[in-house]
């Protein structure tokens, strides 16, 4: 192998900080942005509302205590809009409907000034201790949305004040949760000297290149899923081969987490321990889910309101306060109980004082014995998973893991990867770094603002040619060639024809598709369809260039809408020819829920939402970026771009082209 170009740690880590620091700047501005999202004009709510940005009219309708003292509160429309002119909140069945949004489960909102009597409510219910701010209302997780509520968890009640935390607390929360792990992530490498480093920090940087992997050491590899296809079964003995390094590539649909959960099993099998983690929630617990039915002995690490139903049962937390060996735990939790009840009978100041000596003693002993009671769950587990920020946690502070696998790298920043990585000895990454990388909000601020910040200029230097969206994937392919990777070359999504796009364009005519899927229609769905050209077509172009259909940007007169949406555009006549194809394929039986009308401009997804929304409420829009990973058996895209001068913007880029077109 050529020995790689060394990269310097200490450069890399300065760099990252300085790039974080204006993600952070970036994050701010647009918070503001969605702050105001309350006060702007009902044409201006309902386009934030159709694009995703914001939730507007609604009212608390419950609150209730949920798991771990978290304070819920259900929102619901507010009758008083709702039955008003607004079209996006019209009353169905009785109960308003929520209006047309992008709010997931596991998001992060802030509840902004729902109306204030509610609004303090909520602020009062968090107290101190989630340090709610005076600029926005507080900030909470949703936990479930259906079509006419959101479930919005706040934090922990009676939590009992840590003072001198709290001004890190505070910075913590100014910075976000994610942004401020990988930051401390990054300072604690900045502190590491030379002998500090791990082999694998060493491969990382190219001070050392990739050990031979050593196939006899892992001896015959018997796959327990009979499925595998023969570049799946490759990837993971590659994988358990490796010393050190491991990429699986993974192009859309060929199964990239399929092939996790087989090398997983081996690996348990050879009597290792994983740490599985990945950017979001629901790309971990989509392992969880895969893996319990196999008898995986697995624990996952997190916020139990942030993760699926379907796996709090393997929630550490949960856990925490239910098995058997958290009694020793629930025993001082009890003592503490009767402890505080017992103040209200005290008559003199001297037996209070004792008793808050007590509880400071018997809450030091609950934190002792809750954390060794982690550790022991942790450890009889053979995996963790966490998300990447969830990963530097306290839970994981005091364990080992052999291997460290990150599904879906190609979409964690790569100081967020760092977390887990930092004191892992081999690594395996998942991923496909021919689609989207993440989204980073500074990258058109760099320039503007952050460059230029520094008097010296050194800022300048160190940014120059480095950008956070280059990931930890993509550079390891850079550094070591593919001689670290494995890639998966059959899909199981696309119809052959769809598929030989993104084949031929980015993955050197690789790809195979799925003998269940190569030539499978519209009209061969399991229900009832017509056979129409659009149904036993493929692929159906509709053809748009000669000047009819002309694209536009936001409408200038609504600045604050063309401030929160950037250079928006849209194409109000493609949007009614994707109208007429919707509607033909409703017609020739498609179920509204099976197709997904996509675009990647915001102003053309809210013309679209205004067009189809009610019309088809089980219809799924969206924007081209937010649906990358996902599938649908019918897939419109709005491209939207049309105009004398052949410009195309960000849709030049090849990967935003690239896994969107899925089956038939
Ligand atoms: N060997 C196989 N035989 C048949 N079907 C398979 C095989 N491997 C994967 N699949 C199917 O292919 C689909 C995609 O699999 P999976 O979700 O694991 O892929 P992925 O590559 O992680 O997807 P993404 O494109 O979202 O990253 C699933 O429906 C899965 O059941």
């Amino acid at each position: 192998m050529v020995p790689p170009t060394p990269i310097s740690i200490p450069h890399f880590v300065e760099t990252q900080l300085q790039l974080l620091l204006l993600e952070h700047e970036a994050e701010v501005s647009s918070s503001s942005l969605a702050t105001t999202a309350a006060s702007v004009s009902p044409a201006t709510r309902r386009t934030l509302q159709a694009t995703g940005y914001a939730l507007t009219g609604l009212v608390l309708s419950q609150c209730r205590t949920g798991l771990g003292g978290r304070v819920v509160g259900e929102f619901a429309p507010d009758p008083a809009v709702s039955s008003g002119k607004s079209d996006d909140n019209r009353a169905s069945g009785g109960q308003p409907r929520l209006g047309s949004h992008g709010i997931r489960v596991g998001d992060v909102v802030r509840v902004n000034d729902v109306s204030a009597g509610n609004a303090k409510k909520i602020g009062k219910d968090k107290g101190k201790d989630s340090g709610a701010k005076d600029k926005g209302g507080p900030e909470g997780v949703v936990t479930r949305v259906n079509d006419k509520a959101i479930w919005i968890a706040f934090g922990q009640q009676g939590k009992g004040g840590g003072t001198s935390k709290e001004d890190d607390e505070a910075i913590e929360e100014l910075w976000g949760k994610k942004l401020w792990a990988m930051r401390q992530t990054m300072e604690k490498m900045a502190k590491m000297t030379e002998s500090d480093h791990s082999h694998f920090m060493r491969v990382a940087f190219g001070h050392t290149t990739p050990l031979e992997p050593d196939y006899e050491d892992i001896g015959a590899v018997e796959f327990s899923d009979p499925t595998l296809n023969d570049s799946q079964k490759d990837a993971i003995r590659f994988a358990l081969a490796s010393k050190d390094i491991a990429l699986i590539h993974g192009p859309p649909g060929t199964g990239k987490t399929h092939t996790i959960i087989e090398l997983i099993i081996q690996m348990v099998q050879r009597n290792k321990r994983i740490l599985v983690c990945g950017p979001s929630n629901i790309s971990v617990d989509n392992i969880v889910e895969r893996l319990a039915p196999k008898k995986v002995p697995v624990v996952r690490v997190g916020h139990p309101a942030r993760l699926l139903p379907s796996v709090l049962e393997h929630s550490l937390e949960v856990l925490t306060q239910t098995s058997d060996a958290a009694s020793i735990v629930k025993d001082v939790r009890k003592e503490i109980d009767e402890k505080q009840a017992s103040i209200r009978k005290t008559r003199t100041g001297r037996e209070r004082r004792a008793i808050y000596d007590d509880l400071k003693q018997l809450r030091k002993e609950f934190r002792e014995r809750e954390s060794k009671c982690v550790d022991n769950l942790v450890r009889e587990s053979s995996v963790a998973v966490a998300t990447l920020h969830g990963a530097g946690g306290h839970q994981l502070k005091n364990q080992k893991f052999d291997v460290v696998i990150i599904d879906e790298a190609s979409q964690a920043l790569e100081a967020q990867c760092w977390i887990p990585l930092i004191s892992a000895e081999k690594v395996i990454l998942a991923g496909d770094h021919l689609q989207l990388p993440p989204t980073v909000k500074s990258t058109n601020l760099k320039s503007k603002q952050g460059a230029d910040k520094k008097d010296d200029g050194s800022t300048k230097e160190i940014l120059k040619g480095v950008s956070l969206e280059r990931t930890l994937f993509d550079r390891l392919l850079s550094l070591h060639g593919s001689e670290i990777k494995r890639m998966l070359t059959t899909q199981y999504r696309m119809h052959e024809r769809i598929m030989r796009f993104p084949s031929d364009e980015l993955y050197e005519s690789k790809l195979m598709a799925g003998d269940a899927v190569k030539s499978r229609l519209l009209a061969d769905l399991p229900y009832e369809t017509q056979g129409t050209d659009d149904t036993q077509e493929p692929l159906v172009f509709w053809d748009t260039q000669g000047g009819d259909f002309p694209e536009k940007a936001e409408d200038k007169e609504i600045g604050q809408k063309e401030a929160l949406l950037g250079e928006s555009k849209s194409n109000e006549m493609e949007a009614m020819v994707v109208a007429r194809h919707v509607d033909n394929l409703v017609k020739a039986g498609i179920k509204p829920e099976d197709i997904a009308v996509i675009t990647p401009y915001n102003g053309q997804l809210s013309v679209l939402s205004q067009m189809l929304r009610e019309k088809y409420p089980g219809l799924e829009l969206g924007s081209v970026d937010g649906f990358q990973g996902r599938e649908k058996e019918a897939v419109v895209v709005s491209l939207v771009r049309s105009n004398a001068e052949h410009e195309v913007g960000f849709l030049g880029e090849k990967r935003r082209l690239n896994g969107k077109l899925v089956p038939p």
